[in-house]
């Protein structure tokens, strides 16, 4: 960051004959390392006068916003260029549209091309997609859309070009230049409605008509349309719109886009069948969509004509479009059925019963062979796809486990450097026989990591079982775990607040995936800095899957009679009545990034008392935070290279996350918004234990023992 400010100086007021002297505030200029150059009044950092990424042109840098600050009515958007060299503005702009949220390219003031990917998902929302993470949210104060890439290195933009395209480049380093990775429009039927209304395009219409009228639809001007041209569109073939004639059925269409949402209507938790009847009761419904999503299904429906409708050759979604009885799939028979078709039906019940009763059968026969596998599959100890190493490879590889090797001990045992004979590194954990833990953590440590695949968690090479031997093969982390630098007086200078906020980052992101980018949501129930190693360039993996738990479906939260876990991370319903969610995930993330900020150890001082330690340590940041001077808890060796306002928006997410209800908390997607995002953050409630304070300890988080609350009993609490 490059910053330069001029000298404090003071002006004379004049009151009539007297003269007062007032210090004026002094503007500060100032380079961040996102390309934002900000103005801000030196007295309150948080006052920004002016910055650059307020006055977009024709590029959209990481981290900049596009759409509308609701409270000065500014609009973020791009601009093209006149032509290569005349920088005046040109004819094309990308702009969000607020009212359906989705971003158009615009060629003066008509629609040009239409970015379809963001609407119809619940906001705020993050997603990342092929490296980079892609944010929406909307609220009081904005409404816009960001993006950033996972690789910090990466040097990337988004460009409006002045013939019109809209062009996502990356700087190649080897080859010294801008190098495109996606552009648009770029395809037949790219532009906004190629096709028109009613109509869909097909880009794989080799040698015929991109497009064609949707089932029921028909060419507006049939001579034009035969000519190929589509500007016309089509439109319903049933008598009158306003009324449902016998349009009583739908037709579905796979792999399509979703249509112009600017006329849809959302419904929000509804399933495909509630979509589908509210659809049906409304003659006005033209067409819906379902949409999935882990946090509950939702409802597009249109009531007007469907504009921009394109066809994949692959995924996409469905569309279902209402049409009349003879050309719907599952046709109501209350009304639209025909005496003829009564007639088939009748000739047909009997073949129909039996092939019924086959179908019955397979299904239930199918069904349950996908369950037995199923299951097989989540129980299932041996690992597939995982290379199996020879215990002699091991043995040579750490020179018999020499203790001059060794890395470190945990509950599972210890864990040994080695060196493969191709020169390659790795850690082995291998499994003590006299270890609390067991071969259950070492297998589901097995079958999760050889599903899970994220930068930000440690790399599972294989494993080794043989005899009594159990051994984890792991790619090596020369900077060993986190807590070997935060909390050791020698090493915690080396971690400067730019490596630490990366850091909270990293561990966001692969919590982030736990929960929900991959294809298992995970919890993964002990969180803690030990458990965060460090790569060569100190990015942060997260490691140790044993205590990890899979949920499937749409399971949120489990209870276990067998607490598990490291106290100071745990959250109060974990502790105290066994309960886990990804919530609690959020909680020990919470007091991580606390710990990672502050360098206090929150189960540091005094093991033996660690619920006593975690109590003060809450205490003492929420009563900083609430007198306004939680910057003192950030760790002194930081300071010099601190920035004062991203700092604390980290212990506001921090206070956030250490909540007492698990509802107060944010989702991990939230996490990584707030930290990459500057929208405006809630006010943490007190946090956890702090309310309980006043209690007798060991009714609340005791150090061991049996626990018993309402219809749940605590047997056995394994902390560490
Ligand atoms: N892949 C690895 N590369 C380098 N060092 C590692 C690796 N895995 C573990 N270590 C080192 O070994 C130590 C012990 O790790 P382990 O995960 O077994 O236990 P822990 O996390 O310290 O404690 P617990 O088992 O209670 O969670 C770690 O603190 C770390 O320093």
């Amino acid at each position: 960051m490059l910053e330069f400010g001029m000298q404090n100086y003071q002006k004379k007021r004049w009151f009539g004959l007297q003269t007062e002297t007032i210090p004026l505030m002094i503007p500060l200029a100032s380079l961040q390392s996102t390309g934002n150059f900000i103005l801000i009044q030196e007295e309150n950092n948080k006052n920004i006068l002016w910055q650059s990424f307020d006055h977009l042109t024709d590029t959209f840098l990481p981290h900049m916003k596009l759409g509308l600050n609701r409270r000065t009515g500014l609009n973020w958007y791009l601009t093209s260029w006149k032509s290569l060299d005349d920088p005046e503005s040109g004819e094309y702009s990308y702009r969000l549209d607020v009212n359906s949220s989705q971003f158009f390219l615009y060629r003066g003031s008509t629609r040009y091309w239409r970015n379809g990917d963001w609407p119809w998902k619940k906001v705020p929302f993050i997603v990342s997609f092929d490296m980079y993470t892609y944010s929406f949210w909307d609220n009081e104060d904005e409404i816009c859309g960001t993006y950033f890439s996972d690789d910090a290195n990466k040097i990337t933009r988004v460009v409006v070009n002045d013939s019109g395209s809209l062009q996502h480049l990356e700087w190649n380093v080897a080859d010294s230049q801008w190098k495109e990775v996606w552009s648009a429009p770029k395809y037949q039927c790219d532009p906004y409605g190629h096709c028109s209304a009613n109509s869909k395009c097909s880009p794989d219409n080799v040698n015929k008509f991109e497009c064609e009228c949707l089932p029921g639809y028909e060419p507006k001007s049939p001579t034009v349309w035969y000519q190929r041209n589509g500007s016309d569109g089509c439109k319903s073939k049933a008598v009158g719109s306003s009324h449902c004639g016998n349009r009583e059925g739908f037709l579905k269409m796979t792999n399509m886009n979703v249509p112009d949402t600017s006329g849809a209507r959302l419904g929000e938790n509804m399933s495909e069948t509630e979509c589908k009847n509210a659809c049906l009761r409304d003659c006005s419904c033209v067409a819906f969509v379902s949409i999935e999503a882990k946090e509950g299904s939702s409802c597009l429906a249109w009531h007007e004509d469907l504009m921009d409708i394109l066809e994949y050759t692959e995924s996409g979604y469905n569309l279902s479009v209402r049409v009349t009885d003879d050309l719907a799939e599952n046709p109501r028979t209350s009304k639209g059925v025909t005496r003829k078709r009564i007639m088939h039906a009748v000739i047909f019940s009997f073949a129909g019963l039996a092939l019924l009763l086959g179908m019955i059968f397979a299904y239930w026969w199918l069904k349950k062979k996908r369950k037995l596998r199923y299951e097989h599959e989540e129980t299932r100890t041996e690992p597939a796809d995982l290379p199996f190493y020879h215990l002699s490879t091991i043995i040579a590889a750490t020179d018999n486990f020499s203790p001059a090797n060794k890395l470190g001990e945990g509950g599972f045992g210890s864990v040994h450097m080695g060196r493969l004979s191709n020169g390659q590194n790795i850690a082995v954990k291998r499994l003590s026989k006299s270890s609390g833990q067991g071969v259950v953590e070492f297998e589901t440590e097995v079958m999760l990591m050889t599903k899970l695949q994220h930068r930000n968690l440690v790399k599972l090479l294989g494993c080794c079982i043989q005899g009594e031997e159990k051994m984890l093969i792991y790619e090596y982390m020369p900077n060993k775990s986190l807590d070997s630098f935060i909390f050791d007086q020698a090493k915690r200078s080396l971690l400067d607040w730019r490596k630490r906020f990366d850091i909270i980052i990293g561990i966001a992101r692969g919590l982030l995936y736990l929960h929900q980018d991959s294809r298992l949501r995970i919890i993964h129930r002990d969180l803690k800095a030990s458990n965060v190693l460090l790569d060569v360039e100190m990015n942060s993996k997260i490691s140790d899957f044993g205590m990890a738990r899979i949920f499937n479906g749409d399971k949120i939260q489990d209870k276990t009679n067998r607490v598990v876990g490291t106290f100071g991370y745990m959250s109060p319903e974990y502790a105290l009545f066994g309960k886990f969610s990804t919530k609690s995930d959020v909680f020990s993330f919470g007091v991580l990034l606390l710990e990672i900020v502050s360098g206090m150890k929150n189960n540091g001082c005094c093991p033996e008392n660690a619920s006593m330690n975690l109590i003060e340590h809450m205490i003492q940041v929420w009563n900083l935070w609430r007198e306004e001077r939680a910057l003192e808890i950030v760790d002194s060796c930081i300071k010099p290279s601190y920035i004062p306002d991203e700092t604390l928006r980290c212990i506001q997410i921090g206070l956030l996350c250490v909540q007492e209800r698990d509802k107060d908390r944010p989702t991990m997607s939230a996490v990584v918004l707030m930290l990459n995002c500057e929208i405006a953050l809630p006010s943490p409630k007190e946090p956890a234990y702090v309310l309980r304070r006043n209690y007798k300890d060991t009714d609340l988080i005791g150090t061991q023992g049996s626990y018993s609350e309402n219809e749940m009993n605590i047997t056995e609490i394994v902390a560490r």
